[in-house]
């Protein structure tokens, strides 16, 4: 199954079908054994419990009590807790009293020399960036990579929107975040500013919500998609993909976005385009035309990077769009489509793939801090499905349905490698695939790519291209890179 993200909305749905279990504290307490343990696995891995010192920092709403009831547990263990109230009237007057029964202390402010600080300063009814009194108290903290105390967060880092991921300013920066039941949007829309998440059981479902839907695969369902052959296939058998990319001039899209698909799938890779010549002499194996008139059949088409923008262009991505094959559209075509919306209104598959800035080109609009909302009303009001480029990419239908990647690292941010992700994605298109589906195992792949090909060192695109093979490879064996979350 597809991990599920829910909005704030759902959760209280979700707790509240929990009946008994919310009324009588039974939700909570099992929300706050969890935060404890995870504090207690943080602080075993560094020496163990008895002695160590935690901070808290506790809001008004239950997000607190949470904070307050893991205070009293970590006290029962010989931890030394601390917790500054926020708002000490209207702190959990529950969690507050067993925090104190179980030996806790409040004070006015942090001590220095913390092991560990937990943030119960809002949760899921949490607005806004981080009020004065808690900017204060987390501002004064050293960073954990300064020697600082590892941030654990409660639910959700305070001053992070959970339904949209906006991070406020200023905003909770955690090591790790503990969720309940099941992540938050948050949880995939800031992945970077939570850290770790650790979804703990509760015992609520979170399953029976409906409505728009924001997913990610995992690395398995990836792999468990990828097209591989079977005996009866042959090259055309299991889908052809034509790249239409880059020239005779620029070459660099072509061979990026054609030798990608060439690593991503088996069968046949098609290229058109005044490049041919460079194209080959990189992969021979590519079945290389100058124009669409020579080109043989495909099952997918993908177009647009460095095609340029002139009519010629227009003409080519006019010819292709009007085909009933699925196509995917990236760089120069989508400037073309901002010019030409009317070039999408097809009932094929249909697969955007801006970045931040051609996506604002296509609205019209700059892209706001709410890039779920943004991306889920292009792919309603088009008809298309629309993947957004980023750290965090999100591939949005038309129905509403999102599916979203957290790239793990950020090497990938270089050029050309927008191109590589065409290449790939354009391939598992024309292996049937759907276009969303297509979107989110292509950035989850070339995640894995950037990684395996960085270790820890600057790339290029062609370093990221070479690196999607054994990406696959290695997510087909069931390890992939180790998903190290780095700034
Ligand atoms: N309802 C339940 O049974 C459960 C709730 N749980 C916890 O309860 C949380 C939700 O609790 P609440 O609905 O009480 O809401 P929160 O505790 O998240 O926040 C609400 C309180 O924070 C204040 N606030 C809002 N924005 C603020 C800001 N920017 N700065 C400072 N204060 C701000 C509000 O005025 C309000 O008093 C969840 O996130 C989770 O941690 C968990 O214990 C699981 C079970
Ligand atoms: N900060 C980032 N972290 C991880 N991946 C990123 C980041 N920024 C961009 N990417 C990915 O790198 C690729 C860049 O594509 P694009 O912007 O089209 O570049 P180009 O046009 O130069 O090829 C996309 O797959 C995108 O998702
Ligand atoms: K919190």
């Amino acid at each position: 199954m597809p991990i599920r993200y829910l909005t704030a909305d759902a959760v209280r749905d979700a707790e509240h079908a929990a009946g008994d279990l919310l009324a009588n504290g039974t939700l909570m307490r099992r929300a706050s054994h969890g935060v404890a343990q995870v504090v207690i696995d943080e602080l075993r891995r560094t020496g163990g419990c008895y002695g160590r010192q935690v901070g808290i920092v506790v809001g008004a709403g239950d997000n607190g009590g949470d904070a307050l009831y893991a205070g009293a547990a970590l006290s029962r263990r010989g931890v030394a807790c601390t917790a500054v109230l926020l708002a000490p009237d209207r702190a959990h007057r529950a969690g507050l009293a067993a925090f104190g029964r179980a030996g806790g202390r409040t004070v006015e402010t942090l001590a220095g020399g913390l092991d560990v600080v937990i943030d119960g300063v809002v949760g899921i009814g949490g607005h806004g960036p981080l009020r004065p009194a808690a900017a204060e108290v987390f501002g004064q903290l050293t960073a954990p990579a300064d020697g600082g105390p590892v941030v654990v967060a409660v639910d959700i880092p305070s001053g992070v929107d959970a339904d949209t991921g906006q991070v406020h300013d200023p905003a909770v920066r955690a090591t790790v975040t503990v969720t309940f039941g099941a992540p938050r949007n948050a949880h995939l829309l800031a992945a970077t500013q939570c850290g770790r998440t650790v979804t703990v059981d509760i015992g609520i479902d979170p399953t029976g919500t409906d409505g728009d839907t924001l997913s990610s695969l995992t690395d398995d369902e990836v792999a468990a998609l990828w097209p591989v052959p079977a005996p009866a296939d042959d090259k055309y058998s299991q889908g052809v993909v034509g790249v239409i990319a880059g020239s005779a001039r620029y070459p660099g899209a072509a061979i990026l976005a054609t030798g990608a698909a060439v690593s991503a799938t088996s069968g046949m890779t098609r290229y058109v385009g005044t490049a041919a010549d460079d194209v080959v002499s990189h992969f021979p194996e590519v079945v290389a035309a100058r124009s669409l008139a020579d080109a043989g059949r495909v099952q997918a088409w993908a177009v647009g990077p460095g095609i340029g923008t002139d009519d010629d262009a227009l003409e080519l991505l006019r010819d292709i769009l009007s085909t009933d094959l699925p196509v995917l559209v990236d760089a120069d075509g989508l400037t073309l489509v901002a010019r030409h919306p009317e070039l999408v209104d097809r009932r094929a598959p249909t697969l955007l793939t801006p970045h931040a800035g051609e996506f604002a080109r296509l609205t019209g609009d700059e892209l706001g801090p709410d890039r779920l909302a943004a991306v889920r009303d292009l792919a309603r009001r088009w008809g298309v499905s629309v993947l957004l480029k980023g750290r965090i990419t999100l591939v949005a239908d038309p129905d509403g349905a999102v599916l979203g990647n957290d790239a793990g690292s950020s090497w990938a941010a270089t050029a050309g490698a927008g191109d590589v992700l065409s290449g790939i994605a354009g391939s598992l298109l024309a292996a049937g695939l759907t276009p969303a589906r297509a979107g989110a195992a292509a950035a989850r792949v070339h995640a894995h790519a950037a990684e395996l090909a960085a270790r820890d060192a600057p790339i290029g695109a062609s370093d990221l291209l070479a690196a999607v093979r054994p990406a696959i490879r290695a997510l087909r064996r069931g390890h992939p890179t180790s998903a190290t979350r780095v700034p």
